[in-house]
């Protein structure tokens, strides 16, 4: 149990020491009781019970009779990621100190499922299940009093609609997963706005993303702001983002892969685009040719960047896929490469000014620089772009020392080494920050979106 702080049991203490017979009148004593009572409920309601339950004696204290810091500043947001490969929750808890200022972020609480909503799309009920379980988590997190101002809501990334348009079922995934998680939503305790449930246009995904580390790293407020550059590498898709430094970079780029938006009281013109098709499994299947196959259900996909002996099957969106090593022909990293770089040459934009910056990046490129002990599983860490061209090539040319866990970790590394340098563009050392968290929150759009919802609810400011 909590322990009580140290007012609330002086209080409680008093109450229960007190002796028979009073000193005080008779006449004074049910106004002394009742003194005592109010003083000792509220002091454990202020500081124990207030941002953790509802209890009967809530009504008797006025929502402004706590002192700050207690629940009349905290307020609370709940965003779900319905990403390719899987459903994630996260509950922010924010502090508002002063009217005049940024709220605080104290906290967040995440968890994640797997598989993605995609891969429920013959079952919606199913994966609106999942939705309902993680859901159930918020009702733990968020106090009573809390939840009918605390908005929940669920956006799917464009991930999610390329599968959907690929198996041609996208109006199930448009229409009822979507539906039914909407009544998932309606049938909690929380605030739910409209358009609670969609799918984000993948430009907000890269935005979101950049808002996110940048305000975790302190460069959305005070001076000396220096913002810094985001990659995010999904399933489906992935998303450059950074603030153009020099003129040239805006004159040179197109004007789709330029972004203004506004947030707390700041607007950023923003290079951002998501590639669609561009994510670590998506390469995966362009890589085998699947993409081009009708029919891909009993063809035996092959390539040099998978174990030579390896046959085996992969399930990604709800679509079995077979594949295999060469068996007669060559495998490792320069036949590898050839074949991943592809999938990337002459397809994305080129900003010259990224060679010159280091950039955050997270999700699928810290994944693999973790399971390849390029960086701290906890801590991430520094790599530079040509750390993971080293890294492919180790486990490419040495495929059964490497590939126990995943036989795609040599297609991985190489398509990564592929996508930053032959994609972006990115100079051999340029460094990248991997990370998966910081001050102990997650680094993804979600909190950016979180922030963009609470202003429009005029929930902040
Ligand atoms: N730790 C963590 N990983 C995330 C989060 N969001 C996405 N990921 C990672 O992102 C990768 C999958 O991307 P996903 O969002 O499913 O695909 P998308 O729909 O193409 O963006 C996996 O490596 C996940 O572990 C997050 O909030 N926290
Ligand atoms: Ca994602």
């Amino acid at each position: 149990m909590t322990p009580l702080p140290s007012g609330a049991t002086a209080a409680l203490g008093m109450l229960i020491h007190t002796p028979a017979v009073p000193r005080f009148p008779c006449r004074m004593a049910p106004i002394w009781l009742i003194g005592f009572l109010v003083l000792a409920l509220s002091s454990i309601y202020c500081t124990v019970l207030h941002p953790k339950q509802e209890m009967w004696f809530q009504g008797l204290f006025p929502s402004n009779m706590c002192p700050a810091n207690a629940s009349a500043y905290t307020f609370y947001g709940i965003m779900f990621d319905a990403g390719s490969t899987g459903t994630r929750i996260h509950i922010y808890t924010f502090v508002q100190k002063n009217p005049e200022q940024l709220p605080e972020l104290e906290g967040e609480i995440f968890e994640s499922v797997k598989p993605g909503l995609s891969a429920y799309a013959s079952e919606p009920k199913k994966g609106a299940e999942t939705v309902r379980i993680l859901l159930e988590m918020a009702k733990e997190a968020v106090p009573p009093s809390h939840w009918k101002k605390t908005p929940v809501v669920l956006k799917a990334t464009a991930g999610l609609r390329l599968l959907s348009e690929q198996k041609a079922q996208a109006l199930l995934l448009q229409g009822m997963i979507p539906r039914i998680v909407r009544e998932v939503f309606e049938k909690s305790p929380f605030l739910v706005p409209d358009n609670s449930v969609g799918i984000m246009d993948g430009c907000y995904e890269g935005i979101l993303a950049w808002i996110t580390v940048n305000f975790l790293t302190g460069q959305l407020y005070g001076q000396n702001q220096q913002t810094v550059g985001t990659l995010d590498l999904g399933g489906a898709s992935t998303q450059i983002t950074f603030l153009p430094r020099f003129e040239e970079t805006l004159e040179q780029t197109p004007v789709d892969f330029l972004s203004s938006f506004e947030m707390f009281n700041s607007t950023y013109k923003l290079y951002t685009h998501s590639y669609l098709g561009f994510g670590l499994k998506a390469a995966r299947l362009a890589t085998l040719g699947a993409l081009e196959i009708k029919a891909v259900d009993g063809q035996m996909l092959r390539s040099s960047c998978l174990p030579k002996q390896l046959e085996a099957e992969w399930h990604f969106g709800g679509v079995k896929y077979q594949y295999g090593g060469n068996r007669e022909g060559e495998t490792g990293f320069e036949p590898c490469y050839a074949e991943v770089v592809k999938v990337v040459q002459g397809k994305l934009h080129q900003p010259d000014e990224i060679r010159r910056s280091s950039f955050y990046a997270f999700s699928y490129y810290y994944d693999r620089a973790a399971d390849t002990n390029m960086i701290d599983y906890e801590k991430g860490g520094v790599l530079e772009v040509r750390d993971f061209e080293r890294k492919a090539k180790e486990v490419c040319d040495n495929m059964d020392m490497y590939t126990s866990a995943s036989p795609f970790l040599c297609m991985d590394l190489t398509y990564i080494t592929a996508l930053l340098k032959e994609g972006f563009g990115f100079g051999d050392n340029t460094l990248l920050q991997l990370t998966k968290k910081v001050n102990n929150i997650e680094t993804s759009w979600a909190l950016g979106a979180t922030f963009h919802l609470l202003q429009s609810l005029g929930l902040t400011h």
